[in-house]
This record gives C-alpha cells, structure tokens and sequence, in this order.
C-alpha cells in the first residue's frame, strides 16, 4: 500500500516537473524568446503611456531596451527596430518574410478595402500593381517624357511667386500645388487651371490629403484592439470614407469624362497615352492584367497622396534648413550661377551637375525623413531576428529616423552638414535605392518606394528653380525646425518666407534677363494660345496678346530684354502672317504650322530671352 502510494506521489511530481520545465523551455528558448520591452497595464498594454510624437519615445525606448523593443499595445504585438544592422535583416535579408502589411483602419478605408498598392499584401495584385507602376509611370521613357509636365508646373509657381514678391509665401503649400500639377497632367494630361469644371480643385485637394494623411497617423483604438473596430469610437473609419468620398467624386468626373472623349484626342493633345487611358483601356479589354474601377482609383490615390504631400514636405524642410544656415544658401546659389547661369533658367538636364543642392537635399532627408517609421511590415511566419523570436502577424516598424541619427554611423549627428554627402571627388555619396541601411529614407527591399525617381527630379527642380529665381527670407529673421508625428513628418509650424528679386540679378545691372520674368510672364499665354488655336484667324491676335502679357508682366531692369524678346516675337509674327496671306492665295506654303509656331514662340521666350 506504501509503495503504491510512493509511485503515485513520484508520478505526480515527475507529471508536473515535465510541464515546468516544458513552459520554461518555451519561454527561454531562444526559439521563443520575444525581444525585451516595457511592461505596460493589463489589457491595455503600453498603450497609456505612448508619446504621441512616436518617431522620438520609440527612440528614448530604444535606448532603454536596445536595437530590437517590444511593446503590447492593446492585442497588438509592435516590435521596433532602430539599427541599420536590424533594419538590413528585416527589409533585405529576410525581405520576402517582411513584405506583408497590417494597415490600419484608415488604411483599409481609403484604399476600397486594400485594393491598392501601399496597403495591400505581399501578392498577385500588388506585383500586378507596382509592375504597371513602375513600366507606365516611372519608366525612364515616361519620365523623359514628362519633362514638359514639371516644367509647366514649376513655371507656373514661379510666375505666382513672382506676382507676390514681397509678401509672406507658404513654402508647403506651393510645393504642395506644384506637385499637384505635375501628376495631375501626368496621369490624366490636365493641370489645375486646365480643368474647366472646378475653380478650386487645388486648395481642395490641400485640405483633402492633408486630412487623409492625418487620419492615417492618428492612434485610434480599432487598431489596437480589432474587436471593437465594429463600432469606429474615435470616428476614424467615417472620417476618412468621407475624405475618400470627396476625392473619389474627382476621379468619377475625370474618369466619366474621359471615356466621354476619343482616344484620338487625348495622344492628339498630349502626345501619347497618359495613365489613366491606359489603365481604362487594359479595362475596356478586360486584359489578365486589368484592374476593376475601385483599384483603378486606390491606385489613382496612391500616386496623388505618394507624391504631393512626400515632395511638397521635403520642399519645405530643405528650404527651412537652408534659410537657417545662410552660408549654405549662398554656396547653393553660387552653383545655380555657374552651372545654371545667370540669364538662363533651371532645366532638369542641370539637376545631374548641382551637387551641392543634391548634398542639402539628402542631409535634410538625413535628419528629416518624411516616413520616420516607413510603413508597417508584418512577417507571414514567426522569425528570428538578433536572436529574439518576431511572432506572425507581429506590426513591425523601421524607426529610420533613429537610424539616421545614431552617433554610431554618423559624426555629430544632429548637425546639418551636407558636406558628410559629398566625396572628395565632389560626387554624393549614397542614393535612394536603399543598399546602404545607414540611409533609407525611401525604405528598402522589395515594398521600397516605387516612386524614387519622380519624387527626387520633382523635389530637386522645383528647389533649384525657386532658388535661383527669387532670394527668401524669414518674416521674423529665424524659425524654429520642431517636427509633429504623423504617417508623413511635417515640421510643427508651417514654413513662411518672402521671396524677392535675386540679388545676383540685381547686382548685374546690364542682366539682359531674369529667370522668374521669362519663366514667369509668358508662358500661360502661349498655353492658352495652343489649345485654342485650331484655325489661324486668330492667331496674330494671340500673338499681341502674348506681348500684351509679356509687357503687363514686365519690370524696369529688364526693358533690354523684352525688347529683345518683342522684336523675335514680331518676326514670328510676320512669319505666321506669311503663311496666312500664302494660304489664302491657295500656295503651298513651307512654313511651320500653327501648332509648331506656338511652339517655337514658346521656345524662344522660355530659352532665348
Ligand atoms: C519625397 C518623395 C517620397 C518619399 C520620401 C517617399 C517615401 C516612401 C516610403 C518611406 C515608403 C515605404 C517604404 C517601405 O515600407 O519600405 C513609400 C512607399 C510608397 N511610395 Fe513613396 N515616397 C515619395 C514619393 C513617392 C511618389 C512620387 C510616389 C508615386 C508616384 C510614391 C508612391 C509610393 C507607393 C505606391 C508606395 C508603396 C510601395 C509598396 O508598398 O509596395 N512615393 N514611399
């Protein structure tokens, strides 16, 4: 009886030590082991105590708890990665395992249920989506064909800075309505003052994306605890379909009215498809690689909201540290004089030779990148990183602007200093492309942005451009440059500045020109010109209205040059009037058409005057 009562008693005790030690073998493993972290409140995590600009409490953390923290927010897991080392494993060495998203509530919203690019997973859509992207948007073609497009649209910003010189200008917003122009005659060939049917769609656009951006980065509940996503608490969910709706009912209308029109007018005008024909006609084949209405707009939202507000905020930013740092300033006017000149304007075919601003450009997105955490990643099986178990499903985030001011990578990190970009040979030093993980401010790995190329020619041209037309300066004499958590990182107050004539200009009085006059005057005219110009009748009368313009426009110190210009404008004149009387006589005339005139009238006032 005893002994049968000992073996019970030995069963028992070997029965419980096999669980111990198989929950203590779980929980040690390094199999299993979760990265170190804060503890937080039952149920709701470390949620309570998150600071609300998370760029800077998820670096304090870091410090704390090391390259790789943990934090339970809610029923989520968040793990945070804040060295380049890390960074490399999770979005190259393991990139395939990373390259799923958890997007937010908003996310889902504004996206028709994932059906775009930056929000959907790892799968056929996605690579369905970002291989049209990159072919029929980004492709070195395309964008070699675009050129005209920024040039319109800086030109068109230059000559509205130029109509209020003197007075206070909000640096975002017209980096903000520059870009805005640019993609909009990029995808459906039509630039803001070009659509007829509404007089205000840039300021529109503005407060639109600028609420989407802002519902996208703010903490709401449904995206900590999913259960409770059913009852939206904080509104986000009806805020942003809201949002969405407004700029849906654009699309709609572009859409509607372009399936209104030939395809034969759209190339006529633009000379070639633009996206969105291509994207209504892979649909109208119903091609393997089509997508329906709603991806079409999730897409047409990916490349507004990836390009405007991105490009318009690192405008800002650049010209914030720069107008903190005069003598950096200077050195980047001193290079737009030479390698630019004085009596020319900015071209892109410049932008390869401005290494110093291409310095500015990149130490400004050192210190201020626009996606400090880039997007959520989410591994699709449990993974080993450092040696810490990242679990399934797990919202993984790059803290990338830790990254890129770690003392460990970087000499006094929190110093803006271009030259830390500039070889000895005077090239740059790092790209956009992600390879070095010391500098990722576009990502990296195979969810890297897409729209690297766009958004760096846009950025560079629209500065260069700016800054070589006009000298700024602070309404106050100085600006503070805190920054304000948020999906995009915009800086805590918006930068104001007063452009004034360019003193290099000034300095040289026989200037037989000025960048912002030539760009500025003439150049809305002679667009107007082309699209009404079918018949001739009305032709000289469109070329005294260009002079009209292009005097109305004008300023003392550059008579010399406007008579320079007036008098190549007259002779193109008399070269149409020729052509016009020779028609009327039934002779075959050898002169350019119309069309080509308006053209060359364009040229010679864009790149002679
Ligand atoms: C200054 C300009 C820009 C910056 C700094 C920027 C930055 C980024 C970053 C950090 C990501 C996330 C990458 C990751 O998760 O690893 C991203 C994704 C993306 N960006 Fe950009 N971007 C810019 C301009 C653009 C432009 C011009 C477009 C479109 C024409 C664009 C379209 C996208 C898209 C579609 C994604 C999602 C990619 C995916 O999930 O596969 N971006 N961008």
């Amino acid at each position: 009886m005893i002994s049968h009562i000992q073996w019970s008693w030995d069963f028992v005790l070997l029965t419980c030590s096999i669980i111990t030690f198989a929950i203590l073998w779980r929980k040690f493993s390094s199999k299993a082991r979760l990265p170190p972290g804060p503890r937080g409140m039952p149920l709701l995590g470390y949620l309570p105590f998150l600071d609300p600009n998370l760029h800077h409490g998820y670096t304090k953390l870091a410090q704390r708890y090391g390259p790789i923290f943990k934090l339970k927010l809610g029923s989520k897991t968040h793990i945070v990665v804040s060295s380049s080392d890390l960074a490399k494993v999770v979005l190259r060495e393991q990139d395939e395992i990373f390259a799923n998203r958890d997007p937010p509530v908003a996310g889902k919203a504004i996206s028709y249920g994932r059906q775009n690019i930056v929000w959907s997973d790892n799968n056929s859509l996605w690579r369905n989506m970002r291989k049209l992207f990159a072919y029929e948007v980004l492709s070195n073609k395309n964008l070699q064909a675009s050129t005209t497009f920024r040039q319109g649209g800086v030109s068109k910003t230059i000559k509205h800075v130029y109509e209020t010189m003197g007075t206070e200008v909000d640096i975002g917003g017209i980096a903000f309505l520059t870009s805005l122009n640019v993609v909009m005659s990029m995808v459906w060939g039509k630039s803001l003052d070009e659509d007829v049917k509404s007089t205000n769609l840039g300021v529109e656009f503005r407060e639109v994306i600028t609420k989407i951006v802002e519902l996208l980065g703010a903490v709401n509940v449904s995206d900590f605890f999913p259960v409770l996503s059913r009852f939206d608490l904080q509104g986000v969910e009806r805020e942003m379909k809201r949002q969405r709706n407004i700029l849906d009912a654009i699309f709609e209308r572009i859409i509607e009215e372009r399936i209104a029109i030939k395809l034969e007018e759209v190339v006529e005008k633009i000379g070639r498809k633009d996206f969105l024909q291509i994207l209504l006609e892979l649909k109208e084949q119903n091609a393997s690689n089509s997508f329906n209405i709603n991806q079409i707009k999730a897409l047409l939202m990916d490349i507004f909201l990836g390009t405007t507000d991105t490009t318009s905020t690192m405008a800002e930013w650049t010209m914030a540290e720069l107008l903190k740092n005069p003598s950096m300033l200077q050195k980047v006017k001193d290079e737009l004089k030479e390698v630019v000149g004085l009596n020319n304007i900015v071209e892109e075919s410049h932008l390869s030779n401005l290494q110093y601003l291409d310095a500015v450009v990149k130490e400004t997105f050192r210190l201020h990148p626009p996606l400090p955490l880039l997007l959520v990643r989410c591994p699709n099986e449990p993974c080993n990183v450092a040696g810490y178990t990242v679990p399934k499903g797990a919202n993984v985030y790059v803290n990338v602007w830790a990254i890129h001011r770690d003392p460990q990578y970087w000499d006094n990190p929190l110093e803006f200093n271009p030259n830390r970009f500039l070889s000895v040979d005077g090239t740059t030093k790092f790209d956009y492309n992600g390879y070095n993980p010391n500098f990722i401010p576009f990502g990296s790995g195979r969810r890297r942005c897409p729209g690297v190329p766009l958004g760096e020619k846009m950025l560079v041209y629209f500065l260069a451009s700016m800054l070589h037309s006009f000298d700024w300066t602070l309404p106050n004499g100085d600006h503070e440059l805190s920054d304000k958590f948020g999906i995009v990182l915009r800086k805590n107050r918006p930068l104001m500045a007063i452009p004034s004539q360019s003193s290099t200009k000034m300095a040289t009085e026989n200037d037989q020109s000025s960048s912002a006059t030539a760009a500025a005057a003439p150049r809305p005219a002679v667009n107007s010109c082309r699209k009404k110009r079918s018949g001739d009748a009305s032709f000289i009368q469109d070329v005294r209205n260009h002079i009209d313009e292009f005097i109305h426009a004008s300023m003392d110190e550059h008579k010399t040059c406007l008579k320079n210009t007036i008098s190549k404008l007259f002779n193109m004149s008399k070269v149409v009037a020729e052509k016009d009387a020779a028609e009327k006589k039934g002779v075959e005339s050898s002169l350019a058409a119309p069309s080509n005139c308006c053209f060359r009238l364009e040229s010679t006032i864009m790149h002679q005057v």
